[in-house]
């Protein structure tokens, strides 16, 4: 089995995935960009996929909300990882030598505290272990990587300061990604589902919350995404603490489809904290 998930080696990703698959048969297929594992998974070069979806502190990676339709996926299990951001420079250099710190645009958004309070430029990259590498290569003492522990390691960069993440209880949610839905079992204890409102009138979204309200299912997570079509319009991503397989989300469904809304189950399955 193939597994894409983001590197180069010493991401967030890559350890997420080698903690979750853990089988002898694996071939990982490192990509170089979150939107290069979704496609990769949308165009069957790989078999799965892994892929940050939220962060406590940031919120929605909107890349990996709006990637999974683009492409068709389906999501087969969530993993939740604790993240601990640093600050990796190269070996023997100082914090008060660093001027710009590199990384990917959610690792940066998890430190704007100490960004704002250090008052250092910040550069984009597609992962933090490419940032890392970056910072090895160029072999300058004025830029500093927001990464791993794991990537320092793997980069030989030393921690100049640890832990600059704005919240210490910091944890990213990944997905397990699959081009084909996974077969429905009675064990899963959350579904993620696309409610797209096919008419827009006042009180659109309450209409379909209330669906869940009045049938007692507990939402995790509702993340509205624009359409892309018409300024305004949106869909819905809502996450339900109830298997697919129960009674009640049987009946949420044709409530939500008599009412008109386009609902698109994206996956059941469960959380495995990492
Ligand atoms: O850049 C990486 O190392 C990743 O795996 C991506 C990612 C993300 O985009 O959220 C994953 C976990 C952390 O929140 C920071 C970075």
């Amino acid at each position: 089995m193939k597994v894409a998930y983001l590197g180069p080696q010493g991401s967030f990703s890559e350890e997420a995935a080698f903690r979750y698959f853990t089988n002898d048969d694996i071939e990982w297929y490192k990509s170089d960009s979150i939107v290069d594992v979704l496609e990769a998974v949308g165009e069957g070069k790989a078999d799965k996929g892994i892929v940050p979806i939220e962060n406590s502190i940031e919120g929605t990676i909107n890349i990996t909300a709006d990637g999974l339709l683009t492409y068709d996926l389906f999501v087969e299990a969530e993993l939740i990882f604790p993240v601990s951001l640093h600050l990796l420079t190269l070996k023997g250099a100082s914090l008060d030598e660093v001027r710009e710190v590199w990384s990917i645009v959610p690792a940066l958004a998890q430190c704007r505290d100490f960004i704002r309070e250090s008052k250092v430029k910040s550069r984009q990259f597609d992962s933090t272990s490419a940032a890392a590498q970056a910072v090895k290569n160029q072999e300058r003492r004025d830029v500093a990587a927001i990464a791993s522990k794991y990537a320092a390691e793997v980069f030989d960069l030393q921690i100049t300061k640890s832990g600059i993440q704005d919240c210490s209880n910091n944890h990213t949610r990944f997905v397990v990604i699959s081009k084909e839905p996974v077969k429905q079992r009675e064990d899963r204890t959350k579904t993620m589902m696309l409610i797209s409102p096919t008419e827009d009138y006042s009180g659109v979204l309450s209409s379909i919350l209330n669906v869940f309200t009045a049938l007692s299912i507990n939402l995790s997570w509702i993340e509205s995404r624009p359409t892309k079509k018409q300024l305004g319009t949106y869909h819905f991503f809502i996450e339900t603490q109830n298997g697919l397989h129960e009674e009640k989300m049987t009946k949420a469904i044709a409530i939500l489809e008599a009412y008109g809304h386009d609902v698109r189950v994206l996956g059941s399955y469960n959380t495995t904290k990492l």
